[in-house]
């Protein structure tokens, strides 16, 4: 059996040093009860790691190889929302996975456990002394932990490595901060995976994330006009973690039987057809017949092939949607064999 990385949810968050803890889990996730001894006296690292990219991969094998050097479980915990959220509502930044993804991905990386902290208004106002005391000594026990060189911790974010070097020596808890993983230009950054995404450039997406963006979502029905033009598209609904903008992609999907696929990628409107600027996100599945309806297809985006255009007739967009597909097909080829 693979290792599996486990989601823990901590719910209630540790009152003054001592106060039992409580988990629970969150149905919709499939989490399970467990108890927090489980995590204990293990190495940790706090992030979010959201879309757990190439930087986030490697101090995760850090954490792994320190775990394996001081026994102990090895955890990685976010805060769940994104505190962004809380603190600026208005604007939170998009997810790029969900929870049970990071889980999943982390899983080959030997990451024994993901704690999911409820971000409360509470846990934000934690003097970063706090904060170090009651969760990672006090709760966690912890006899390690790892961190890139931008980590900060409580209130205002006003503790910063050099604080936590202080507070692990006098715990002698082991500390080591990983350096920064960059692309040759700059530093791999969640940030920088959404701002490629915002621009169609899921190709650097890709190249920082070690694998294609995917996005997963719902298949429901449409206008029931791509089977007509010999373009069936599974019509996408109920995705939750952020799209690139709108465009024509190539890609590959994964159905719920595990089987993969070269897809070609539409998100956008249908101006050849509908006056109506509503944002739909389609999806021709090469090599497949067979109805898709109510299936969650995961769409991972290889990448980006053109604008969405207003096409003079159908036989033009037919002719292009040809063209698309062919494309797709050697984007698919070329990152297989890369
Ligand atoms: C790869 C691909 C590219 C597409 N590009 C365009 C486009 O540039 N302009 C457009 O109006 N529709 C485009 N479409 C969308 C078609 O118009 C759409 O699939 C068709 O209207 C069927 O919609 P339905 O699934 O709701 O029946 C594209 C679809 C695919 C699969
Ligand atoms: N190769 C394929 N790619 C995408 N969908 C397919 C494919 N073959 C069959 N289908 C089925 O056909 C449906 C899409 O046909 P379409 O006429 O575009 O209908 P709708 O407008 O409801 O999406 C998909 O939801 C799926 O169930």
């Amino acid at each position: 059996m693979p290792p599996v990385t486990e989601i823990v949810y901590l719910d209630e968050f540790p009152g003054p040093a001592g106060t039992p803890s409580r988990t629970s889990p969150r149905g919709d996730t499939g989490a399970r009860q467990s108890d927090l001894d489980r995590l204990q006296r293990g190495v940790l690292s706090i992030g979010n790691f959201d879309g757990v990219h190439l930087g986030h991969q490697s101090l995760l094998r850090r954490l792994r190889s320190m775990a394996d050097e001081l026994g102990g479980p090895s955890v990685a915990i976010v805060f769940d929302p994104h505190p962004a959220e809380i603190l600026r509502p208005e604007n939170p930044p998009p997810r790029l996975t969900t929870l049970p993804r990071r889980a999943e991905l982390m899983s080959p990386l030997g990451i024994d456990f993901l704690l999911v902290c409820r971000t409360t208004q509470a846990l934000l106002n934690l003097s970063p002394d706090d904060f170090f005391d009651r969760f990672i000594v006090s709760t966690l026990t912890a006899r390690g932990m790892v961190e890139g060189p931008n980590f900060c911790f409580g209130k205002d974010r006003r503790g910063d490595i050099a604080m936590l070097r202080q507070r692990c020596d006098e715990q002698q808890m082991h500390l080591q901060i990983v350096t920064a993983a960059d692309d040759g230009a700059e530093m791999i950054s969640s940030s920088r995976i959404r701002q490629c995404l915002s621009q169609s450039d899921v190709a650097s997406a890709a190249a920082m994330l070690g694998r294609p963006h995917r996005v997963s979502g719902i298949v429901v029905t449409g206008d029931q006009r791509g089977r007509k033009i010999g373009f069936p598209t599974a019509n996408l609904d109920q995705w939750s973690t952020m799209p690139p903008s709108p465009g024509v992609y190539s890609g590959c999907v994964e159905l719920e039987s595990g089987a993969r696929h070269p897809a070609a990628i539409h998100l956008g409107p249908n101006p050849t057809f509908e006056t109506e600027m509503k944002l739909k996100f389609e999806i021709h599945v090469l090599d497949y017949s067979g109805s898709l309806y109510d299936q969650i297809l995961a769409v991972d985006f290889i990448d980006h092939i053109r604008a969405v255009h207003s096409f003079a007739s159908v036989d033009d967009l037919t002719a292009q949607l040809k063209r698309d597909v062919a494309t797709t097909r050697r984007h698919y080829l070329n990152w297989m064999n890369r």
